[in-house]
């Protein structure tokens, strides 16, 4: 009677003794009492290989780049989270980041542009901080839509005490700090007049906001790119359905007193 070990390396087509693994291009014809061989009808020609099977041992050189390009990714994120927790290399900073943290949340902008909605007495405030309303609602919607479909974790060194969250926020990608922060940098600049250091001041601050989201540990370097991509991609949706007394009356008339 064959022993298991005697089986299992008759499986794998050694025959000096030793268990040797192949990607399926490296493989000749197979083996004549491997498994595929014995499914042939005789004298066929040997079955092509699936294709799932090939893409899965022959990874493409884009998937070896992609791989490559995460892992630098999560080991980049890792090193920067320097104020992931009090104990962290740069801890004493924590409380300074998480402030910046609520300074790009998306509570105070919401409320904010709302009550100032609400005080504004000029036709023309109230068009743009609609506008604004429009675009933070339409950003929450977009992040929520990519982080539930691309589910990626938070880093495993990101302590979860952030200021209210919603149910998707357990994912990290996109950073809806950093999309917002994008939009926000991008609209501000665009519709309201302001003196040259306050417009520095306004892209410093996406650029911090941006940056802590890794000093936190809460993002990995590749969230927060593509969020300042998204932000930055959806202001040009806002400018594109640009809501005015011409094109939205019902809602403009909601809000004149
Ligand atoms: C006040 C008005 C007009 C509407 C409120 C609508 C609403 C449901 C707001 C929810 C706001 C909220 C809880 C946003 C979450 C912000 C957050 C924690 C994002 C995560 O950022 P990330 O950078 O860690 O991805």
């Amino acid at each position: 009677m064959p022993s298991p070990r005697s089986s299992r390396e008759r499986r794998a087509g050694g025959s000096s003794g030793r268990l040797e693994f192949l990607s399926l291009s490296q493989r000749g014809p197979a083996a004549p009492d491997s498994p595929s061989r014995r499914r042939e009808p005789a004298g066929a020609a040997a079955a092509p290989l699936p294709e799932e099977d090939c893409m899965k041992l022959n990874p493409s050189f884009v998937g070896i780049a992609l791989s490559s390009l995460l892992a630098i990714d999560l080991w980049a994120s890792k090193r920067l989270g320097v104020c992931a927790g009090e104990g962290s290399a740069w801890g004493s900073a924590r409380p300074l980041m998480k402030v910046i943290e609520v300074s790009g949340h998306g509570i105070p902008w919401l409320l904010g542009t709302f009550y100032g909605l609400c005080q504004s007495d000029s036709s023309a405030a109230r068009e743009v901080l609609l506008n604004l309303l429009f675009a933070l609602l339409l950003d929450l919607v977009m992040v929520a839509v990519v982080k539930g479909l691309v589910r990626r974790p938070r880093p495993t060194h990101n302590k979860m005490d952030m200021f209210v969250t919603i149910s998707v926020d357990k994912y990290s990608f996109p950073s809806g700090h950093a999309t917002r922060a994008a939009l926000v940098c991008r609209f501000v600049l665009r519709h309201l007049v302001l003196a040259v250091p306050l417009r520095v001041l306004v892209v410093l601050w996406a650029l911090i906001v941006s940056i802590s989201r890794v000093m936190l540990g809460r993002h990995n370097m590749t969230d927060v790119l593509f969020g300042l991509l998204l932000g930055y991609a959806l202001y040009g949706v806002v400018e594109h359905c640009w809501l005015s007394p011409a094109t939205a009356p019902a809602l403009f008339a909601l809000w004149s007193h």
